[in-house]
């Protein structure tokens, strides 16, 4: 079995796609025939949540070598949506993709080692391939989630310079003259130097929203052993071109996400064959978008 780096950049290569399509599934924003009665149960609803997360990668499976499912909207739903997130992660893996779970976890370093085995360890009940964490409680608390990812082919992307507006409020405040984002990436690539696979990135990753356009380019060239997640392509404002410098020279480098732009595309533009040929054209429009900024796409 590759290191998830290695195949990821693999499967990048085979599809000529960076797209990670996010998996966000929102009550109010389900199809007709999909979205449950008022007054359903949690049950009900993580059961649509279920069906519109399948639908989805059944539209865009050979679009995407990835998709990415936000804990948050499974958790809400309790026991209930994360059988549903389960569910949802062995569909994308009987299509043929890889699975990062946005998760954000972390906690002290005995916690973290719980919440690593959890998440990427070889009896995790989730078998997800990579998890988003959170680098706030310190290096200890990274170890236990690069630990197991390494011993098991997963990976991890640490929150580096987030896509949100108020984001700098702590990642850009300066620590010994540099924004504190520019030294977790620092940490995050010297992990992932040390631990470079075939393709010559590591078990981190990064998470460097495309709504900053000029940092992510920055660290592209600071971190060349560590693959991007880059969220905020599509419905927060990021574009295309905003995202370009993300990629190293080959094209490798970076997986692009867009959730509700292309998850929840038949609301602003419904389809004739129905919602998933509307969330496939969408995949299909960002595809080409990302194909027309990447190196050698
Ligand atoms: O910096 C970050 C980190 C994570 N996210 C997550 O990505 C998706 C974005 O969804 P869109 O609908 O494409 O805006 C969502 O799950 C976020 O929690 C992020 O946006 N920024």
């Amino acid at each position: 079995m590759p290191a998830f780096m290695d195949a990821l950049a693999a499967a990048v290569r085979a599809k000529r796609s960076p797209l990670m399509v996010g998996l966000d599934p929102r009550l109010g924003n389900l199809p007709d025939g999909l979205r449950p009665a008022d007054g359903a149960s949690l049950a009900e609803i993580a059961e649509a949540f279920r069906a519109h997360s399948c639908g989805v990668i059944d539209a865009v499976a050979d679009l995407t070598p990835i998709v990415k499912p936000q804990a948050a909207f499974f958790e809400q739903l309790g026991p209930a949506g994360m059988t549903a997130l389960a569910a949802v992660i062995d569909h994308a893996h009987a299509a043929g993709l890889l699975v990062c779970v946005d998760g954000k976890r972390n906690d002290i370093g005995s916690t973290a080692e719980a919440y690593a085995d959890g998440w990427l360890g070889a009896v995790s009940p989730w078998r997800g391939d990579a998890l988003t964490v959170s680098p706030y409680l310190g290096d200890d608390s990274l170890e236990p989630f690069t630990k197991v990812a390494a011993a098991r082919n997963a990976g991890v992307f640490i929150l580096v310079k987030t896509s949100n507006p108020g984001g700098g409020t702590f990642q850009d405040k300066l620590v010994d003259g540099e924004p504190l984002y520019r030294r977790v990436g620092a940490h995050v690539e010297a992990t992932s130097a040390a631990s470079a696979g075939e393709c010559g990135y590591g078990v981190a990753g990064a998470v460097v929203g495309a709504t900053y356009p000029e940092q992510l380019a920055e660290l592209r060239a600071a971190m060349p052993h560590t693959w991007f997640l880059v969220p905020g392509f599509g419905a927060q404002g990021g574009a295309a071109t905003d995202v370009a410098g993300g990629f190293a020279a080959d094209g490798l480098g970076a997986v692009v996400n867009s959730s509700r732009g292309v998850i929840f595309a038949y609301e602003k533009r419904p389809h004739a064959d129905g919602w998933q040929a509307a969330v496939r054209v969408a995949a299909e429009e960002a595809v080409q978008q990302l194909r027309e900024i990447m190196p050698g796409g």
